[in-house]
């Protein structure tokens, strides 16, 4: 679902990020702009330390408030720029934007059981409802994603659990406040496969009954193809192609996007893609394909 005349959710414009001191800066992100509509599942795809986790950590307001971190650019969500906010950010944005990590094992607190991580979810996007019915919600939440027992894995510890498990768990809590965007910075691919293709599927599954707009960063694309109504490919920093997925799949037109493509794993979900060499073509500048550009309305 693409609502290109609506307001975009997240609307991240020349976004630059530097790691170090005053005197010593490495650039990560070199000005990376990109937009999600309402309902829209949009997928960051490129190698490992392309930038796809520190833009959507950035996203997050997790990485501003460090000494070592420089930031210029816009990242503009529910009416404010997190660009150059601290965890007052994050704490305001609540539970509006929501994030799902590689390993949900341990993204869950080993030392409490998952009852108690899901009431403080839920109790802190609705500070007035009662411990049984946060419960009540919670085993709802869990009979949603197909867990069988949910009052058992409510009372569990996440070791207790498959890692599979957990990862339905943590699906499970991050749509549990139904958010408005939620942030899957490569969902499952600690896990095997299987694991990985289900939590997909389930995340399509819920999102799309939910309204909710995706962010999924990947280094596949493979994995987005069946997932993403649009796509970034991120290469050093740098958007390098924008476009539908299935613009990006019938007329791939950057080299890198190419290579990507043709990197892509048998079995989609698999190890990292064996990329050639780095080229220089791989520098050339951002191809936008048509229809892809940032909608008009999209100033906060
Ligand atoms: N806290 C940090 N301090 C210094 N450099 C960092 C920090 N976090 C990330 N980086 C660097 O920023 C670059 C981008 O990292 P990032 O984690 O966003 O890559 P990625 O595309 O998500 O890769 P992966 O798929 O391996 O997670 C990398 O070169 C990384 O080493």
């Amino acid at each position: 679902m693409n609502n290109a005349l609506q307001k975009p959710v997240l609307t991240i414009r020349d976004l630059r990020l530097a790691f170090g001191d005053r005197r010593h800066q490495t650039p990560v992100l070199h000005g990376i702009s990109l937009h999600i509509q309402p309902g829209e599942k949009v997928a960051l795809v490129g190698e490992s330390g392309s930038g796809k986790s520190v833009t959507a950590r950035l996203a997050m307001g997790l990485l501003q408030d460090s000494k070592r971190t420089h930031v210029s650019g816009s990242i503009w969500f529910d009416g404010i720029d997190a660009a150059k906010g601290g965890p007052e950010i994050a704490r305001r944005r609540g539970n509006r934007v929501a994030m799902i990590f590689q390993d949900p094992t341990s993204a869950l607190n080993p030392t409490f059981k998952i009852r108690g991580q899901f009431r403080d979810v839920l109790r802190s996007g609705d500070r007035s409802i009662s411990k049984d019915e946060a419960d009540r919600r919670a085993e709802a939440a869990l009979a949603e994603v197909s867990i069988p027992d949910p009052k058992r894995a409510l009372d569990s510890y996440a070791f207790q659990l498959s890692g599979g498990m957990n990862q339905r768990v943590m699906i499970a809590m991050s749509l549990a406040n139904r958010p408005q965007l939620l942030i899957a910075d490569e969902p499952g691919t600690a896990l095997d496969v299987t694991v990985q293709a289900q939590t997909l599927n389930l995340m399509h599954e819920l999102t799309e009954k939910t309204g909710t707009s995706v962010l999924l960063i990947s280094h596949n694309l493979g994995v987005v193809r069946e997932f993403a109504d649009r796509v970034y490919v991120i290469y050093r920093g740098r958007i390098v192609e924008h476009g539908t997925t299935a613009q990006l799949f019938n007329d791939p037109r950057h080299p890198y996007t190419r290579a990507l493509l043709a990197a892509i794993p048998k079995i989609s979900g698999g190890g990292l893609p064996d990329l050639p060499e780095r080229s220089p073509e791989f520098e050339n500048p951002l191809i936008t394909h048509e229809g892809c550009g940032e909608p008009a309305e999209a100033l906060s």
